[in-house]
């Protein structure tokens, strides 16, 4: 993918991404936008590593890292320091639209939920990687996190497409050595640190869409 979004040579590596997911959080537990998606990007580079199978939900990720970009580089870019002043900001200049989509297609909040939502389906994939024995499926676990996340969000031609990528998912051990760790005791140590992280950026994101009433965003 020619995208100076997310540069097709750079290697995944899950630590990055560990590292990423820890700058997040402000010491009153605010969660910095720039490093939530530079947490994305690292994520996205994952996927990519992962074959053109992938490109079409790689796509979908990398178009909404450039939206909040955008945001985040504009003239109102101090607004999008947080994704809490970000929300303060946007619905306060009715920036948002809430019940159906009309004149703000691709605000921040409804762009970020879209990740956000994600993320949840994330946490349940990895969690389930984390504990998984050495015959594990990568196809199962996935298709479990993504039944009980994010499929509730997305319409039956997306589930399938989904369904069917799922299935061209490495095994176990391959898709262990491509977060390139190290062995995959060590892989595993490293998602028992990441988990906690992840975890606690959804929950906060998660109570703070749900407190504004935001969590349906068209
Ligand atoms: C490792 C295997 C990766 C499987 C990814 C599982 C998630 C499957 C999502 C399928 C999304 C298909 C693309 C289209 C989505 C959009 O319709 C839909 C709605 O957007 P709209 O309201 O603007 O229309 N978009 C979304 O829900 C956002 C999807 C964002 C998906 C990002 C997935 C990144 C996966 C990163 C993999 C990392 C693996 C773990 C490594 C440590």
């Amino acid at each position: 993918m020619a995208d100076s979004v997310v540069a097709e040579d750079q290697k995944f590596s899950l630590k990055e991404v560990l590292d990423t997911f820890k700058l997040c959080l402000t010491e009153n537990k605010e969660v910095y936008l720039e490093h939530y998606v530079a947490g994305w990007r690292g994520l996205v580079k994952f996927l990519n590593s992962l074959g053109s199978v992938f490109g079409f939900i790689s796509k979908d990720a990398v178009n909404k890292i450039k939206i909040l970009v955008g945001y985040l580089e504009g003239d109102n870019g101090s607004q999008y320091v947080t994704i809490q002043s970000m929300m303060k900001y946007e619905l306060d200049s009715g920036l948002v639209d809430l019940t159906k989509r009309g004149n703000h297609p691709e605000s921040g909040c409804r762009t970020l939920l879209r990740l956000h939502r994600a993320l949840r389906w994330l946490e349940l994939f990895l969690e389930r990687l984390r504990t998984s024995s050495e015959d594990g499926k990568t196809s199962v676990m996935c298709a479990d996190a993504y039944n009980e996340s994010l499929a509730q969000h997305h319409p039956w031609v997306i589930r399938k497409a989904a369904g069917m990528a799922f299935c061209m998912l490495p095994g176990r051990l391959a898709f262990l050595e491509v977060m390139n760790v190290g062995t995959p005791e060590q892989v595993v140590a490293m998602l028992g640190e990441a988990l906690p992280l992840i975890s606690e950026v959804y929950q906060i994101t998660e109570e703070l869409y749900a407190q504004n009433n935001m969590l349906d965003l068209p």
